[in-house]
């Protein structure tokens, strides 16, 4: 770390800052000054960065930051897969007419050829460098266990050999904050969102939906007379006798059935819908999705899918399925709280099936003195 050559107003730093140096030359001092400044805005921008509990967040604080401190004409995070076959995401961030960075997010454009180097760097899983109109384009990988998760470009008049070890570190804090925060997002066995991530993840479909949709204020929650269509779904998804599972075939079978079962959702879900193990033999599914007639011809479809399998050793499996639309303003715990009372209705009624809360409710079948469901709420 290079010594400070200020004085300690200049510098506002703590008590600890370490004494003048009275033989420092003015240049020297300017440059440590310099030194110092750049340290604190670098290490201001990582603390920023691991601050975020989100990824998305975490996206584009790493873009903004890395603009920011190298006055980037253009800096992009490209993001891989799980499965590592295709890019996921884009976050692009150039300055505006007034010089702010603004943030974009968008769809792969594969013969976007100003991309077409975070393919390369992610395919050789080293860096990359192209010089393009006097411009510098430097991109670096973005590594997890020898693998790309990603990559980061960055398009300035700063030469490779310069803005390299910074793109790098950039990179390296990254991939270690995500893997981080993935695993703190996660089932083990089934890579599947836990459920500590339901909150989060539901809030962000709601807002994502109010962006894209700019709907009117909301006049009431689902199910309430007036309020409007539910766009957002919630639906849970209980194994049928799954304790006659793990009893006959032990728990090593059990397991593997729930780990068979999230991959088939996996396969049957869009990208987009966000899938979680709730608990034990419970997961968890969150959509958008025009109308009650298109969520229940959905998860139908999943329904027989998996009545259909055949699992090793066990054979047959069954499903129940409860849903429920979710408002605006919803609490997660109240939409839980209906599409439990829908599964329970499931499971009551033979298992292998599917039950939409608003439909039961609006037929009467949900009776006041009607158990709970089985779900812990929050
Ligand atoms: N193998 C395995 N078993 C689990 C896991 N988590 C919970 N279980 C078991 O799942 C079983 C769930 O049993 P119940 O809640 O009685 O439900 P069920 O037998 O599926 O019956 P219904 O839901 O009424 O159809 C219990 O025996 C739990 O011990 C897990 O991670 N692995």
């Amino acid at each position: 770390m290079a010594e400070y050559e200020t004085s300690e107003e200049d510098l506002p730093l703590s008590s600890d800052a370490p004494a003048l140096d009275d033989d420092a030359s003015p240049p020297a001092a300017e440059s440590a000054m310099t030194n110092s400044f750049v340290h604190s805005r670098l290490l201001d921008s990582v603390a920023s960065l691991t601050h975020h509990r989100d990824i998305g967040a975490l996206d584009h604080s790493l873009v903004l930051s890395l603009a920011e401190l190298t006055s980037a004409a253009r800096v992009v995070l490209a993001k891989r897969t799980i499965d590592g076959a295709s890019v996921e995401a884009i976050v692009r961030c150039a300055p505006d007419a007034q010089g702010v960075y603004q943030l974009q997010e968008d769809d792969l454009d594969e013969v976007d050829p100003t991309l077409q180097l975070l393919y390369r760097c992610m395919h050789r899983l080293e860096a990359q460098t192209e010089t393009v109109q006097g411009r510098h384009r430097l991109v670096v990988p973005i590594l997890c266990d020898g693998r790309a998760i990603g990559a980061l470009q960055l398009d300035s008049d700063l030469p490779p050999a310069t803005s390299r070890p910074l793109t790098d570190g950039f990179a390296r804090i990254y991939a270690n904050y995500t893997a981080l925060l993935h695993e703190s997002e996660h089932d083990k066995l089934t890579g599947l969102y836990n459920r500590r991530s339901l909150e989060r993840q539901l809030q962000r479909l709601l807002h994502e939906r109010t962006l894209r949709m700019a709907l009117p204020p909301a006049n009431g929650s689902p199910g309430e007379p007036g309020g409007e269509p539910p766009q957002v779904w919630l639906a849970i998804l209980d194994i049928d006798h799954f304790k006659r599972i793990n009893d006959t075939y032990g728990h090593i079978y059990g397991d593997e059935v729930i780990l068979l079962l999230a991959q088939q959702m996996r396969a049957c879900f869009r990208r987009s819908d966000v899938l979680f193990r709730f608990g034990g033999e419970e997961f968890v599914i969150l959509f958008g999705a025009a109308g009650e007639a298109v969520v229940h011809a959905v998860l139908e479809r999943f329904r027989q899918r998996i009545a259909e399998h055949v699992f090793p050793q066990v054979g047959s499996v069954t499903v129940s399925i409860g849903y429920a639309g979710v408002g605006r303003h919803d609490y997660p715990s109240s939409a839980l709280d209906r599409a439990d009372k829908a599964l329970y209705y499931a499971k009551q009624h033979g298992r292998n099936g599917v039950y939409g809360y608003e439909s039961l409710s609006a037929r009467g079948l949900l009776g006041q003195g009607m158990a709970p469901g089985s779900i812990d709420l929050f």
